[in-house]
């Protein structure tokens, strides 16, 4: 009673102000006391230096990706977040390895990708167009531009400010056109960016051919002339086969990360050259330097290169005419190669070829924050050419989670993944109702030693398992990896029966009898057993980073994430190698207790909504 009593008396230090709910301080009382005093820096939440506000950098809302040098968007890229562009994932946030894109933004370049329906809607010349139903994407029926090819053909087709970019003679600027195209993994990006080059090169061929035709003309008639002046004068012999002009002198050059995607683009850029007739070569290390120097030296000469950044550079520094003739220069899997281990040979090649250029054309399917400072910097007008689902997993693709921690695994990652990959292979067998074909499966490893580790014990599980990596030769990487691109060998769509839903339920299903389960546990690390049994028709690839970008993986459906990545950039690239052009996948990330699972909640979240990964 007597505490009460003084507490009556005397105010307690926590009550509240008597002015406490007076309106905000007016902006002229507010500048009263940011007046300079010796208090002036006190209960301040902004640096007030020279006058000047400065704004916690954490207060300025970030641009979106598309909006700087993209006239896709009027809006002010600076402008306040809206409702409908808070993060809404949390643990990816503090991953924040993606350029976040305005919903907004994306919504207006949907509007405006609706209004193109076919491919005859580009002005692209009719050999070119042709091509793509004839060799491009031969046998599909209802062909139809993907957003990404909506989005780039006619951008990079548009000769709109080339004039003016050409009168300009600002020394370090430079003279040609720079576009990124970013859009979502398995959405055509090839395509998009191949068929503008080469209309562009078709087109610069006519009008080469029509001025080399006026000059042999102008020098036929001189010729006749002089004859008539002169019968008794000796020309000098003419060359039998004089070597095409561009020989070793590309007009272009596609660059691409690895020996396995120059193979894989070279295939498609040759292709298109049954119709539309250009010269064009792969080269890339799994070919011997004698067949590099027969293609690149051809006396009919070469259009179109495909290659990789390091072989071209060092043909160049003995060759330096090699991108002398360059007008179009291409850098597809531009995170890759403009990324700290690649970007110093890329952009000495980009410099390189500078005088001759016309369009720098970047291609990735992510943005990577350190991709956009990048491009900030150097390329600070290139066009972002982004699609509305850039960074996100296609909604076909759907992902299950296995926690390896639980019973029966224990903790055994390697068990827990052969017992996936026998769930899977065994569903797809007992499926009577569907033709199937070999199912190919993917498995993704953080670590290139875990590899060669994991494929083994699949190995001894009887699974059928090869491993790629940086260490398998290049020639052999081939080899591997065709197995798993070729469209013919995609598996039939599944049509579950009662009995193989409940098989699906990975908990419940252990293929390997109990007692190989338990002789596992007891001596996780004893040398792999052969085989008792053998799991039919399965391929299963164990690769690292190296199979996860840009290989059109179409006949895989499954991807089994061994280890959780390490950022949200190896869950698009990974996770994109299924769910391509439509088709369905199914992803299984394993878990166990040191992995982030909020991450792959959130991951899963986003796959669920459609959302894009941040
Ligand atoms: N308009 C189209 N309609 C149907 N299929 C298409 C179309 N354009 C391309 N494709 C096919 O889609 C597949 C994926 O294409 P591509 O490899 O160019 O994708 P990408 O966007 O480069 O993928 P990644 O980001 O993984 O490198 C290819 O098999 C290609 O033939």
């Amino acid at each position: 009673m007597a505490t009460m009593q003084r507490e009556r008396r005397k105010p307690s230090r926590m009550s509240l102000s008597r002015d406490v709910a007076r309106l905000p301080r007016s902006s002229e009382a507010f500048r009263e006391r940011a007046r300079p005093s010796p208090f002036a820096g006190m209960n301040q939440t902004e640096a007030r230096l020279g006058g000047r506000v400065m704004v916690k950098p954490r207060d300025v809302p970030r641009p979106a990706v598309g909006a700087r040098g993209a006239p896709e968007s009027t809006e002010n890229p600076r402008r306040a977040k809206t409702k409908d562009e808070k993060p809404l994932f949390h643990a990816l946030k503090m991953q924040a390895t993606l350029t976040p894109l305005a919903y907004s933004q994306r919504m207006a370049v949907k509007e405006k990708l609706a209004l193109i329906t076919s491919f005859e809607q580009f002005n692209l010349l009719p050999d070119v167009q042709n091509a793509v139903y004839t060799h491009a994407l031969e046998g599909m029926t209802d062909v139809v531009p993907t957003p990404a090819q909506k989005l780039a053909i006619p951008a990079l087709l548009s000769r709109k400010g080339e004039h003016e970019r050409r009168k300009t003679k600002d020394g370090d600027r430079p003279q040609y056109s720079q576009f990124l195209i970013a859009a979502e993994t398995g959405s055509g990006k090839t395509l998009a960016y191949l068929l503008p080059v080469v209309d562009a090169i078709k087109r610069q061929e006519i009008i080469e051919k029509a001025e080399e035709e006026a000059r042999k003309a102008g020098e036929d008639k001189e010729k006749a002339e002089n004859q008539k002046k002169n019968i008794f004068a000796l020309d000098p012999p003419e060359l039998s086969n004089p070597p095409h002009s561009t020989m070793a002198r590309p007009r272009a050059i596609i660059l691409l990360p690895s020996s396995e995607l120059v193979t894989q683009v070279g295939g498609v850029v040759k292709l298109l050259s049954h119709t539309i007739k250009y010269r064009s070569a792969p080269i890339s290390a799994i070919h011997t330097p004698n067949r590099i120097r027969n293609r690149l030296y051809d006396p009919k000469g070469i259009d179109i290169i495909v290659s990789t950044p390091h072989l071209i550079s060092s043909i160049a520094e003995k060759d330096p005419n090699i991108l002398s003739r360059v007008t179009h220069l291409v850098i597809d899997e531009a995170d890759s190669l403009l990324d700290r281990s690649f970007a110093p040979t890329t952009s000495a090649i980009i410099d390189r070829v500078a005088p001759s250029l016309k369009q720098l054309i970047l291609c990735s399917a992510t943005i990577p924050r350190s991709l956009d400072s990048f491009l900030d910097k150097r390329f600070p007008t290139i066009k972002r050419l982004v699609t509305p689902k850039l960074h996100s997993i296609s909604r076909r693709v759907q992902l299950g989670v296995v926690d390896i921690e639980k019973d029966p695994y224990r903790g055994n990652r390697n068990l827990a993944c052969a017992d996936v990959i026998w769930t899977i292979g065994k569903a797809v067998h007992d499926d009577t109702e569907s033709t199937h074909t070999v199912k190919s499966m993917l498995v993704f490893v953080n670590e290139r030693e875990k590899a060669v580790e994991v494929t083994q014990y699949l190995a001894s599980k009887g699974i059928d398992a090869v491993a790629l990596t940086r260490d398998t030769t290049e020639q052999r990487q081939a080899e591997v990896l065709s197995a798993f691109t070729s469209a013919s060998r995609i598996e039939g769509e599944e049509k579950p029966s009662a009995t193989d839903r409940s098989k699906r339920n990975f908990r419940d299903f252990i293929p390997f009898d109990q007692n190989s389960i338990i002789t596992t546990l007891s001596s996780p690390n004893a040398a792999p057993s052969r085989p008792t049994r053998h799991l039919p028709n399965t391929k299963v690839l164990v690769t690292t980073d190296l199979g996860s970008r840009g290989i059109d993986t179409l006949a895989v459906r499954h991807v089994i994430l061994y280890d959780v990545p390490h950022t949200t950039i190896d869950f698009v690239h990974r996770l994109g190698r299924m769910g391509r052009m439509g088709r369905r996948g199914r992803g299984i990330v394993l878990t166990g207790k040191h992995d982030r699972k909020d991450v792959v909640a959130e991951v899963k979240n986003a796959m669920f909504k459609g959302q894009a990964l941040i």
